[in-house]
């Protein structure tokens, strides 16, 4: 860190103003860039031409800021959790850079502005939908399943894996049962991308008395999870390409990435260093990333075929 960058942090964190960067932060940009990846997946999957203008920008801005609301929402909720973990303890609200009321007015200026601009720009059941995932993420994850059951992001889970649907409904209105695929992907891949980083963070999360799946059920079961949720993962990545809504492209892209992540996860269970378990995630979010930029990738090259 450059010396007027810890000055100024310090300057913020002393006299309680904040800097736009600790707004920017609450918003968890680099999930929420990701989630707006499957989003637009699911729009451009949506349609055999290109997507609308006006429901692309409306819709990616909608989306992205009903996101970014619920994150905002998570860092004022779970403010006292957050400052008993070495990975959370520096966010702008428990380090009091920005007040729960100052972050629960910025939630809520960003939940107007996103849930007008899918209901005026794209269509209600977008808005309807989109707004049910920011309870799901927001309220019943975060303020209750969070601390209820180490089930917790599998069910929460969900919220996180909309986009793609919330994409699709943004271009046809309507729920289609590939776009219902889509989300199963992503539904299925949450497990291993949170329990590999929540191995490695085990302590951090006991010391909160969070009850996550390592914590109550130990970290070699978590690791049985992960291997096989990955297993499972890589069968319902088969769907797509069963059910004729994707090509050769896809099965191919598909395969190599969840043979990648089978890897990993395999590797965690019976061969693991140090690092196996923040590699696994780190490759998770690599994996659901390049799985989204190939299903584009072969929905324009069967389509120009
Ligand atoms: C209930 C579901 C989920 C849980 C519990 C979860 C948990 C987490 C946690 C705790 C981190 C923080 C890692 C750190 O600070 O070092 C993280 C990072 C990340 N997650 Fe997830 N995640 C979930 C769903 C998703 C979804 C659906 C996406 C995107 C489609 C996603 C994308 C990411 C990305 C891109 C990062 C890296 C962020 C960064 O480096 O700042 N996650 N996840
Ligand atoms: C409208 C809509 C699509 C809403 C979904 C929004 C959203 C930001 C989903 C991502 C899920 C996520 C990062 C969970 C981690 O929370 P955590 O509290 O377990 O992790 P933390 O300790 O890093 O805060």
């Amino acid at each position: 860190m450059s010396k007027s960058v810890a000055v100024a942090q310090q300057k913020s964190t002393s006299t309680g103003f904040a800097h736009w960067r600790d707004y920017y932060e609450m918003t968890k940009p680099k999930v929420v860039m990701l989630l707006l990846l499957t989003a637009l997946v699911g729009m451009c999957l949506a349609t055999p031409g290109w997507v609308p203008l006006q429901v692309l920008l409306a819709g990616l801005a909608g989306i992205g800021m009903l996101s970014s609301s619920a994150a905002v929402i998570n860092h004022v909720v779970d403010r006292r959790i957050d400052a008993q973990m070495a990975r959370t303890f520096n966010r702008p609200v428990p380090k009091g850079k920005i007040s729960p009321q100052r972050a629960l007015v910025f939630a809520a200026v960003l939940a107007v502005l996103g849930y007008v601009c899918l209901d005026v720009w794209v269509n209600r059941l977008t808005a309807l939908l989109t707004l049910a995932s920011l309870v799901g993420y927001a309220f019943i994850y975060t303020m209750y399943l969070k601390r209820a059951t180490p089930q917790n992001i599998v069910i929460g889970g969900l919220a996180g894996a909309a986009p793609p649907l919330l994409g699709w409904t943004s271009v046809t209105g309507e729920i289609h049962p590939h776009a219902l695929l889509l989300v199963l992907i992503i539904f299925t891949w949450t497990p291993p991308h949170f329990w590999a980083l929540a191995i490695h963070r085990v302590k951090d999360y006991a010391k909160a008395e969070v009850p996550m799946l390592p914590v109550t059920h130990g970290v070699e079961f978590t690791k049985t999870a992960v291997l096989l949720y990955t297993v499972l993962l890589t069968l319902v990545c088969l769907f797509p390409y069963l059910t004729g809504m994707t090509g050769l492209v896809y099965l191919l892209g598909s395969s190599l990435l969840n043979g990648g992540f089978l890897y990993y996860a395999w590797k965690l269970k019976y061969a693991p260093t140090e690092r196996t378990a923040m590699q696994t995630f780190a490759f998770s979010i690599v994996h659901l990333m390049v799985l989204f930029v190939v299903l584009l990738l072969d929905h324009y090259f069967t389509w120009t075929l």
